[in-house]
């Protein structure tokens, strides 16, 4: 076992190889995340809680359904993008997906008879909607993991009391529950109080989440006198020091096992894994597979795509399968070396590039390169 230092001492801390700190072991469903095999299943923005860190975009805040980046309108829809990535499990999160319960049972259970019961299905929730009935629904559907994230930052909250009842329910059925709370820096006893109840309660897990901005949730951050710790990271600063001193804490206060999981184990780990499996599905025999998971190709731009496909196959020879006109972008796509050729030969208003995409169903482009 690896032993971390901190200021303190010895610890059992462990740095895992995925940028994140981990106490006993690693939830399962995380297990499965860092490998970025679990399918990103957003069943409903709408919550009834009104965090002041939420990062959730106005137009995610809506009762609108996605899987990954694609958006569903049909069950088939969800099926296509797990089959797409490969995915081996489902993360079902929101909003609160218990605001949607029928939806939300549901795609459980069509989930679990597409891919088999081994599929792994976990759930984020407040609490607050986490009746008797609707926690027995979603058990006889299949759910694996039930993760709570209670209102422990804000203060009087009208919620709380209801949340951490409806979460003691949780425990009379056979899967594994836990929390998920993000790391706010101030809360820390606060968070320690919720680790001793879950201790206390026999869940499995706390995972702590490294406090993020997003572009929603900034000026409440900022306003609250909380940093961003650079440029380059989305992280706030002080969060990662506290989720490890609470991880310490817990350590040797309660038998429970924590994850602390980082803005960068999400950039770096588990989206660049997520995104090698979905390339390998979706790249044409043209595009390359990088690194990171992104494709990367040739492409021409010209105002008439037929006349410049009969150009480059009647006039510069190019085989025909190594061409491939995307109407909807209005280009012709092909190797990147042919592309490199063509445009040392070919003097005119023909445009050549090299560009790089996620294989994401909103294909972003992240690089593009003119030749
Ligand atoms: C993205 S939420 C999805 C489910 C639900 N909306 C919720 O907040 O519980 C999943 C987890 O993200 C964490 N979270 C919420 N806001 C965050 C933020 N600004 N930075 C980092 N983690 C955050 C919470 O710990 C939450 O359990
Ligand atoms: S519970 Fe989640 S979705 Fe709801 S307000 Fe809080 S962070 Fe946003």
């Amino acid at each position: 076992m690896i032993r971390g230092w901190l200021a303190e001492g010895i610890i059992m801390v462990q740095k895992t190889p995925y940028y994140s700190y981990v106490v006993g072991e690693l939830p399962k469903g995380c297990q499965y995340c860092v490998r970025g095999e679990k399918l990103v299943l957003f069943v409903t923005g709408v919550c009834p809680r009104n965090c002041f860190y939420c990062p959730l975009s106005p137009w995610r805040r809506k009762d609108v359904v996605y899987a990954n980046e694609r958006p569903v309108r049909s069950e088939k829809d969800i099926i296509e993008e797990a089959k797409i990535q490969d995915a081996r499990g489902a993360g079902i999160t929101g909003g609160d997906p218990l605001a949607r319960l029928s939806r939300t049972v549901e795609y459980i259970r069509l989930l679990k008879e597409e891919f088999g019961k081994k599929f792994h299905i976990h759930l984020y929730t407040t609490g607050i909607l986490a009746s008797e009935e609707a926690l027995e629904k979603l058990y006889d559907a299949g759910l694996d993991e039930i993760r709570f994230h209670p209102d422990l930052f804000q203060p009087n909250s009208k919620f709380f009391e209801r949340e951490i009842e409806n979460m003691k329910k949780a425990f009379d059925f056979g899967w594994d529950v836990g929390g998920e709370v993000p790391a706010v820096p101030g809360f820390e006893d606060r968070i320690k109080w919720f680790a001793s109840l879950l201790d206390k309660l026999g869940a499995k897990f706390l995972n702590i989440n490294e406090l993020e901005f997003s572009e929603t949730n900034l000026r409440a951050l900022l306003d609250r006198g909380y940093k961003p710790v650079s440029d380059e990271s989305s992280a706030i600063k002080g969060s990662l020091e506290m989720g490890l001193k609470v991880l310490e804490w817990g350590e040797k206060n309660t038998s429970l096992n924590y994850h602390l999981c980082t803005a960068k184990l999400k950039d770096a780990v588990q989206l660049r894994n997520r995104l090698k499996r979905m390339a390998k599905n979706v790249a044409r025999p043209y595009m390359e597979i990088t690194e990171d998971g992104t494709l990367r190709f040739g492409i021409a731009e010209y105002d008439d795509l037929e006349e410049l496909y009969e150009f480059l196959v009647e006039e510069a020879e190019v085989p025909r399968e190594w061409l491939y006109i995307n109407w909807e972008k209005k280009r012709i796509e092909m190797p990147v070396e042919v592309a490199e050729e063509l445009a040392d030969a070919i003097e005119g208003d023909v445009k050549f590039y090299i560009v790089e995409e996620y294989p994401t169903w909103d294909r972003i482009e992240v690089e593009r390169i003119p030749l």
